[in-house]
């Protein structure tokens, strides 16, 4: 038996490649509670995602937690589900194809792969990987679609990476993009967005950032994604010239009973309906790169229902930036600028002399008697 792991074959003239793996959260195989007990399972028993010991978890995950949600998180589900699958999945597929794209534009003769890796489910981490390195990857670029860092989401990523490479004997040469929350195409690509929903929707009185939550435990221990979060909005406003007091920042999707990252978008949009006399609000939702439940059926339906019942006539939420081309290029620069110093992101370079050149090699590689 071996203990690492190779790539099925090699040749001596296979032009070596850059490998990107393109990372987001996952979602379950289908919209059932059994699949929904397999999704939760790994995710809610991920520690970076609950940090929490795990004598003291586990049985609150296995005895109620995955005994409870599964049911209701299908039913959530099966709200957003499209034809062809998960609205997350088949949206970050786009983004592959469409990153894909664009690189082997910029890059000619394009010494790129891209591939999708989902922390839970699948397609996995550990199979995306596995496909970059057979596509001849021998440098690996990671992009979680997470605009700002968290622990629990980018932190996560990098844990998935590192597992698997660690069973891999040739190790690639690695890099991961941290963040991006105050890239400027990133910035850019969302203040669109935001204009042509007005330009095509009507503007309501206040727009709204609402961003993902977390327990705010996490905040005080140094996790650095409730400040950029802050900064994102900062800048967006600033770049949308949005006078004080017309926008507001928030945090959705509370899970458990500890305090988390405060305001929460339930109560705010309550509030602006309830005590602000606000009829008509927008939302968007800068962190998530792709729509999925969290945005279709949290901000769309629920808290809709919620501006809805308290006095408020219209919640419009403004779609994630997913397969727009400003926000496909925008990542696209992203990953150019991070590869730099790599010789695949040279764009400069003459990639068809390259491979005569390994051809040649090859062939000299062959008359020693090497086998390919
Ligand atoms: C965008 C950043 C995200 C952060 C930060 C994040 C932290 C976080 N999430 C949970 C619990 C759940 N999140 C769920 C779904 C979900 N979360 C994100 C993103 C972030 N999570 C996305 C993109 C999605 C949607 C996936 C999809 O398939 O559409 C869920 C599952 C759904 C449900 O059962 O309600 C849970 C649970 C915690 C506890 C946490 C930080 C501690
Ligand atoms: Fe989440
Ligand atoms: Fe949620």
């Amino acid at each position: 038996m071996r203990l690492y792991s190779n790539k099925s074959s090699f040749s001596h003239d296979e032009m070596p490649v850059l490998g990107v793996l393109v990372a987001n959260l996952g979602t379950p195989d289908e919209p059932t509670t059994n699949a929904l007990r397999r999704y939760l399972r790994e995710f809610l028993g991920d520690p970076r995602v609950i940090e929490i010991p795990k004598w003291r978890w586990w049985p609150i995950l296995f005895g109620l937690v995955l005994r409870t949600r599964p049911p209701k998180s299908a039913a959530a589900y099966q709200q957003v589900w499209r034809e062809d699958g998960s609205p997350l999945l088949k949206i970050g597929e786009r983004q592959v194809e469409g990153i894909q794209r664009r690189l082997q534009e910029l890059a000619d003769a394009g010494p790129f792969a891209v591939e999708l890796g989902m922390r839970y489910g699948n397609p996995s981490i550990s199979a995306a990987l596995r496909r970059l390195r057979e596509a001849g990857a021998q440098r690996i670029l990671v992009l979680p679609l997470y605009p700002q860092y968290s622990a629990t989401t980018t932190g996560s990523t990098f844990d998935a990476v590192a597992k698997e490479l660690m069973r891999w004997r040739w190790v690639p040469e690695l890099r991961m993009i941290g963040q991006y929350h105050d890239d400027p195409g990133y910035l850019d690509a969302l203040v669109a967005s935001i204009r042509q929903h007005w330009a095509e929707n009507g503007r309501g009185e206040r727009l709204l950032f609402s961003f993902h939550g977390m327990p705010q435990r996490y905040l005080l221990n140094g996790d650095p994604y409730y400040c950029q979060c802050h900064k994102t909005a900062r800048l967006l406003a600033e770049r949308l010239e949005l006078p004080a007091g017309s926008w507001d920042i928030c945090f959705q999707s509370r899970f458990g009973k500890e305090e988390w990252l405060k305001p929460y978008t339930d109560e705010t949009v309550i509030t602006l309906a309830r005590e602000h006399g606000v009829k008509h609000v927008d939302v968007v939702c800068p962190g998530f790169s792709a729509d999925c439940l969290e945005t279709l059926e949290e901000i769309a339906e629920e808290n809709r229902e919620y501006f809805e019942e308290n006095g408020g006539e219209r919640l419009s939420y403004i779609p994630a930036l997913n397969c727009r081309q400003d926000h496909i290029d925008a990542l696209v620069r992203i990953i150019l600028h991070h590869a730099q110093g790599w010789p695949e992101a040279r764009l400069d370079r003459d990639w068809d002399q390259e491979q005569e050149l390994l051809r040649a090699s090859a062939q000299r590689a062959k008359q020693m008697g090497a086998e390919s």
